[in-house]
């Protein structure tokens, strides 16, 4: 039977939200897991490999100490089983009780070794699993992160990438528990295969019992935890928008709308609503787990009635003595509870298992969509930058945000972006910076196309003021020197950039100059007006002094005062070479400016210098006499 639109699967979130619209959808490929004990057995192996390389890689001592444990724990185990026998044929043995205590003290003396050494080596095993799991853990979100600051800005842009971000951070942290559960994990299967040992050395047709007494478990458990994986994985979405609400609800940005608008009610609403949707999602997966459960309880009580009866009828057919047959029920019974913990670790261990394995696709995903750490090494100071039939689309949207753009910037000039809200300024800066690389047609420095260069090198020739730079949560000083992170902080340097950009003023005024905590969310920490913030924004890139400076609505919050000082600092930077891309509404700056290009609906609409496009009477000049107009009083 076909599903109408509006219905859905079981465990699939809805496809259309009021408060994320199609957000809500899985935003990757959430196919559910095909459950059951073959997937996962399919799939165990590779998740303790990616554990064990992780765990040799993060301390090798501890990983061959707890695999030295583990070996000596199934020797004294199996040694275990086989003196128990022994103790069990002398107990039961026609010989005088004399002969029985002088036969059996050695016997038990051996048990009692064995019983000693399994417990030391669960002692070093669990002292050396506990240092190693945290190594790996830090190693494995080390690893993604190195990976993640290295991806190509338009894939952070993708939020089907961001989906698989969060749970592969997740992943890091769950290496941890698989290493631990990896150990156990061992340590319960060395205990089977010992009993298992012991039941072929006593007598081979006891083996199949052990096994028809543990399938039932371990098909419930692989069913259940493949159920959990694929469910997170669908509602990942869903999981990250709970968090986006109680931030908004929690954080400092949003407090003040929160409060005055009164949309704390609202988001409180929509967050029950959500919330509610992830229980019913837990509660059916309950129903599903419980379901599981009890079938694999009625199979594995099936199964033990099968085993203690076939072991009756060998004691009464003759073919096994009542010591062997006692030693195997005990066997059978040590390796039921080795089983119910293997049970449980190996739940956990799938469970966290697949989002390690998350974690690893994650970091090859985002090893593949790096920027490229080879290619041309760009002439520094670069004499040209230019862009042929330039067209750019971003990911998953249906129209170009740059559609056939032509543009030239030579060194030491000040090149104007202007148009309306949303015709492309910032995407043109962006990649004009090689932070994105065209759909098609070319961004050429100095003739050569960005993608083939080496965009580190690249990097280094460009101080970028973004709308949105980012307000560090570190003291001043960092806000500014960050320009510069690979360079030790140059006192003079700061001082230069500060008063270059009214920085100095800005951290003159705070209780503890530039040493003083900009982040209101910790201890001591303080905050900066819009104006303030974009002072130090600027004092940052002013600190870098590179050869290209791309300023995106730089004065926007600044005071009228500060805004003349800066574009004529820009002025003075590009009489000196400095190449200035500069993005504004406030045409009035932007009279000096060597060329403008007016950009309209992805394309450019006009370009000259302002003189010539006034005379030319078209765009630009009607956007220019409109804000001039504000100025005239009536
Ligand atoms: N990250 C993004 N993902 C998808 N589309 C985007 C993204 N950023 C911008 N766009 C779209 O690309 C187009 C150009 O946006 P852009 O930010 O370049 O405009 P702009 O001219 O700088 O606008 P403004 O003057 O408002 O800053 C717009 O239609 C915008 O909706």
């Amino acid at each position: 039977m076909r599903r109408t639109r509006h219905e859905r699967a079981p465990g699939r979130p809805a496809e259309h939200d009021p408060l994320f619209g199609r957000g809500i959808r899985p935003a990757y490929d959430a196919a559910p897991e095909d459950a059951g004990t073959r997937a996962a057995l399919r799939r165990l192996p590779a998740i303790v490999a990616i554990t064990l390389r992780l765990g040799y890689r993060a301390d090798p001592r501890a990983l061959a100490a707890v695999a030295a444990a583990q070996l000596v724990m199934g020797v004294a185990t199996s040694a275990t089983y086989l003196s128990t026998q022994r103790l069990l044929t002398g107990l039961f043995s026609a010989a005088p009780a004399d002969g029985k205590i002088h036969a059996m003290a050695p016997v038990a003396a051996v048990l009692a070794c064995a019983m000693a050494v399994r417990g030391l080596c669960d002692a070093v095993a669990v002292a050396a699993s506990g240092r190693l799991g945290p190594r790996v853990a830090q190693r494995a979100q080390l690893m993604l992160l190195e990976q993640a600051v290295r991806v190509e800005q338009v894939l952070m842009e993708d939020a089907a990438f961001h989906d698989r971000l969060s749970t592969a951070r997740r992943g890091a942290d769950a290496t941890s528990r698989v290493t631990q559960s990896t150990v156990g994990l061992c340590g319960e299967l060395v205990s089977i295969f010992a009993a298992l040992w012991v039941l072929v050395a006593l007598n081979p047709l006891l083996t199949p019992l052990l096994l028809v007494a543990l399938a039932p478990r371990a098909w419930s458990v692989a069913r259940t935890a493949a159920a959990r994986h694929s469910s997170m994985k669908s509602w990942m979405q869903l999981t990250r928008q709970l968090d986006l609400l109680a931030q908004l609800m929690t954080s400092h940005e949003s407090a003040e709308e929160v409060r005055a608008h009164r949309v704390g009610g609202f988001l409180l609403g929509h967050y029950r609503r959500l919330a509610t949707l992830s229980a019913r999602e837990q509660a059916r997966l309950a129903r599903e787990e419980a379901l599981t459960r009890s079938l694999a309880g009625a199979l594995s009580g099936l199964a033990a009635l099968a085993t203690y009866g076939v072991l009756l009828l060998l004691v009464v057919d003759g073919r096994t003595t009542f010591a062997t047959a006692g030693t195997a029920a005990f066997a059978i019974r040590s390796s039921m509870m080795s089983l119910t913990s293997f049970v449980t670790r190996f739940q956990q261990l799938y469970q966290d298992g697949l989002l390690t394995t998350e974690w690893r696709e994650v970091c090859a995903r985002a090893r593949d969509g790096a920027v490229p750490a080879r290619g041309l090494t760009p002439a520094a100071p670069v004499e040209t930058i230019g862009t042929r039939g330039l067209r750019f689309t971003y990911p998953g949207a249906r129209t170009p945000a740059l559609d056939g753009v032509d543009i030239d910037v030579r060194r030491g000039e000040v090149v104007a972006l202007v148009g309306d809200n949303g015709s492309g300024k910032s995407t043109l800066a962006k990649l004009l910076t090689g932070l994105y690389l065209p759909s098609s047609g070319s961004v050429l420095w100095n003739g050569v196309p960005t993608g083939e260069l080496d965009r580190d090198t690249l990097w280094d020739q460009i101080a970028l003021v973004s709308q949105d730079f980012v307000q560090w949560p570190f003291t001043a000083r960092m806000n500014v020197v960050t320009g510069r992170p690979d360079r030790e902080p140059d006192g003079r340097r700061l001082a230069d950039a500060a008063r270059s950009t009214g920085a100095d003023a800005v951290a003159g005024r705070l209780d503890d100059g530039w040493d003083t905590l900009l982040a209101r969310e910790f201890f001591g920490g303080t905050d900066l007006s819009g104006g303030q913030w974009q002072r130090l924004g600027l004092a940052r890139a002013w600190y870098r002094d590179a050869p290209v400076l791309v300023v995106d609505e730089p004065t926007s919050a600044l005071d009228p005062a500060a805004e003349i000082d800066v574009f004529n600092k820009i002025t003075e930077l590009a009489a000196r070479g400095t190449t200035v891309i500069l993005i504004t509404h406030r045409l009035a700056s932007v009279a000096r400016a060597d060329r403008v290009y007016v950009l309209a609906d992805g394309r450019v609409a006009e370009q000259g210098t302002h003189a010539s496009l006034m005379d030319a009477g078209g765009r630009y000049a009607a956007m220019y006499r409109l804000q001039a107009d504000q100025f005239l009083v009536t």
